[in-house]
């Protein structure tokens, strides 16, 4: 970063994903791919090379040992890997504690609208009564609900909160197991899982007499791209853990 150009490494290459993010990488004239590492590759690959950031788009088992690995050799991460609950946030925070400088992005979606959808959400939760999030993904995906779902989930109920609003409505009913969704957070979301799709999501809101859909659509991987880049470019300045692209945006 010295010379003004970043040299990344990226874990997860030949994915989905990570093939596009190499691609965007070596397509940027402030960044140079060292490393393009995949399962079965040796990961001290990314020190050989002397990667300053490595990006992880790997899977929910492998990316906690990833970082730890990264952590340990100073190397920041952006991290679009899901699978973050609060316990795994806290071992990051304590592994980046006794790592001075380095810095860790957590993502749960790196799409500009993506990252619109779950502010205008959280924005529009305090006028209604009823809220549930319902996201769709190719039938491939490893987690169910989406990253995307559980964090736009949280902050609605946090905004409901903060508006002091009590429970969605929803009669105690009887029926089939799993009909009424996951709860999350006091929130309902549904996981579709559909081959064709890519990467979807719709928060519908309802009140007396209206409902307002707010419906976001990745339909290429292309859409995380620039915000990956994006979190390359502010990484080594943000030292600790950062949840959220947002906060390298200026959205306000
Ligand atoms: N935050 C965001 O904006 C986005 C996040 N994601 C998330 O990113 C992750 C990857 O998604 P996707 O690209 O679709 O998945 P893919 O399965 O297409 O790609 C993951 C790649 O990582 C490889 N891999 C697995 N373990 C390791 C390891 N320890 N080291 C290096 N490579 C490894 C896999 O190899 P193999 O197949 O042989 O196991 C595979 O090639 C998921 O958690 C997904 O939810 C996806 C899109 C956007
Ligand atoms: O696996 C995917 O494809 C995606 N994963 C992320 C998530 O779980 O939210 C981001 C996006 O939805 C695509």
């Amino acid at each position: 970063m010295s010379d003004g150009v970043v040299k990344v490494g990226v874990l997860g290459a030949r994915g989905r994903v990570g093939a596009e993010v190499c691609a965007g990488v070596e397509a940027a004239a402030d960044m140079e791919l060292v490393a393009a590492v995949d399962a079965g590759d040796d990961i001290a690959a990314l020190v050989e090379a002397g990667a300053e950031a490595v990006v992880d788009f790997t899977h929910p088992d492998a990316v906690m040992d990833n970082l730890e690995f990264c952590i340990d050799h100073g190397m920041h991460a952006v991290v679009g890997t899901t699978g973050f609950d609060q316990s795994r946030l806290d071992v990051l925070a304590g592994w980046l504690a006794d790592a001075p400088g380095v810095g860790v992005l957590i993502a749960p979606n790196f799409s500009i609208g993506a990252i619109l959808m779950m502010r205008f959400a959280a924005a529009a939760a305090p006028f209604y009564e009823s809220v549930e999030v319902v996201e769709l993904h190719h039938p491939t995906k490893a987690d169910a609900p989406s990253g995307t779902a559980r964090r736009t989930a949280e902050l609605i109920a946090a905004a409901r909160r903060e508006a002091g609003l009590g429970p969605v409505p929803d009669a105690t009913s009887t029926g089939l197991e799993g009909a009424r969704g996951a709860d999350v957070d006091g929130i309902r979301v549904h996981g579709l899982r559909i081959r064709g799709l890519v990467a979807h999501q719709e928060v519908i809101l309802g009140g007396p007499g209206e409902t307002l859909t707010i419906r976001h659509d990745s339909l290429d991987r292309a859409s995380f791209v620039p915000g990956v880049l994006t979190g390359l470019r502010a990484i080594g300045d943000h030292p600790g853990l950062t949840v959220g692209l947002e906060h390298f945006l200026d959205l306000d």
